[in-house]
């Protein structure tokens, strides 16, 4: 029988981005591609991340988290589920353990949160990486405020340069007139796999309407067109501000809702505030993972 067998698993979403949340304290089981992508496949559990919770690693934190793309692939980073994973482990009566303070690990670094209230939470998502070698990009641009990009496409020839930025996941933002005009499943995997980004890439249309808001379109790395990307608001905000189009706090519009995204002057940190939801709890179907390795 697989360890995933009847495990409770909460379906929550951060603005419409489905997550699905696993309790994995207590157990050395990892999840593989193969069963994150037979959980992603079953309506009731079905996600664009899975956010897996093991025992805490570094000192002061409360549990570690790996972060699956409904392709089975691994993140380092995901705003919108590290919200619902705090919410999990503050308000679920079966997750949740008394805590003062709340942090989570990633591989890509350490994320304090603070709940505002019963659904809002803040999480710091620490410093953007700015240089090629960090997002990472294949060469070693001096300023990744503009970087080329290999793919052209003719119907829109203005998608060139966009900015890159790494939230310990890798993001590109082109800037458009208008975002809500862009075909995301004909484009969006075209730059995902672009060979400039050697671990692919989401990729965000932003439209920016004056300096303190930003409606954004992401295609996702391993996911798809996402109703919501927190870590994508994050580095559209730091890009934003570094090409002098907005200030270094701004409402950032996505199709499930709005985050509010602040670069922080006194230490580079960047602060995403949002919306969780809690959908449904259930338990995982032994035939899910028949054939899943
Ligand atoms: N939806 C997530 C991002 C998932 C990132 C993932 N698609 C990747 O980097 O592979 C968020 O709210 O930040």
């Amino acid at each position: 029988m697989n360890t995933l067998s009847n495990h409770r698993f909460l379906k929550m979403n951060g603005l419409g981005n489905e997550i699905t949340v696993l309790d994995l304290r207590g157990s050395p089981h990892v999840v593989s591609a193969a069963e994150a992508r037979a959980i992603a496949a079953d309506p009731r559990s079905r996600f664009d991340q899975l956010m897996v919770l093991h025992d805490p690693v570094s000192p002061g934190t409360n549990a570690y988290m790996r972060i699956y793309n409904t392709d089975g692939s691994e993140s380092g980073a995901c705003g919108n589920g590290t919200r619902c994973v705090a919410w999990a482990m503050v308000a679920d009566p079966i997750m949740s353990r008394p805590t003062e303070g709340l942090v989570l690990e990633t591989k890509a670094g350490l994320l304090p949160v603070t709940r505002l209230s019963n659904t809002v939470f803040t999480v710091d998502m620490g410093l953007p990486r700015l240089s090629w070698n960090e997002i990472p990009l294949r060469d070693p641009y001096p300023d990744t405020r503009a970087i080329a990009v290999d793919t052209q496409i003719p119907e829109h020839p203005e998608l060139q340069n966009p900015s890159a930025v790494g939230m310990g996941n890798p993001h590109a933002i082109f800037w458009v007139k208008d975002a809500e005009s862009y075909d995301l499943a004909v484009i969006g995997p075209k730059f995902e796999h672009d060979p400039v980004f050697p671990e692919r890439a989401n990729i965000s249309f932003a439209e920016v309407v004056n300096p303190d808001h930003i409606v954004l379109r992401v295609w996702e790395r391993g996911a798809g067109a996402t109703r919501a990307c927190g870590s994508a608001a994050c580095a559209a905000l730091v890009a934003a501000a570094r090409k002098g189009l907005t200030g270094r706090k701004a409402k950032i519009s996505l199709p499930g809702g709005d985050l509010v995204i602040e670069w922080r002057e006194s230490d580079g940190h960047v602060l995403m505030t949002g919306e969780t939801e809690l959908e449904h709890e259930g338990f995982f179907s032994p035939a899910l993972f028949a054939g899943a390795a």
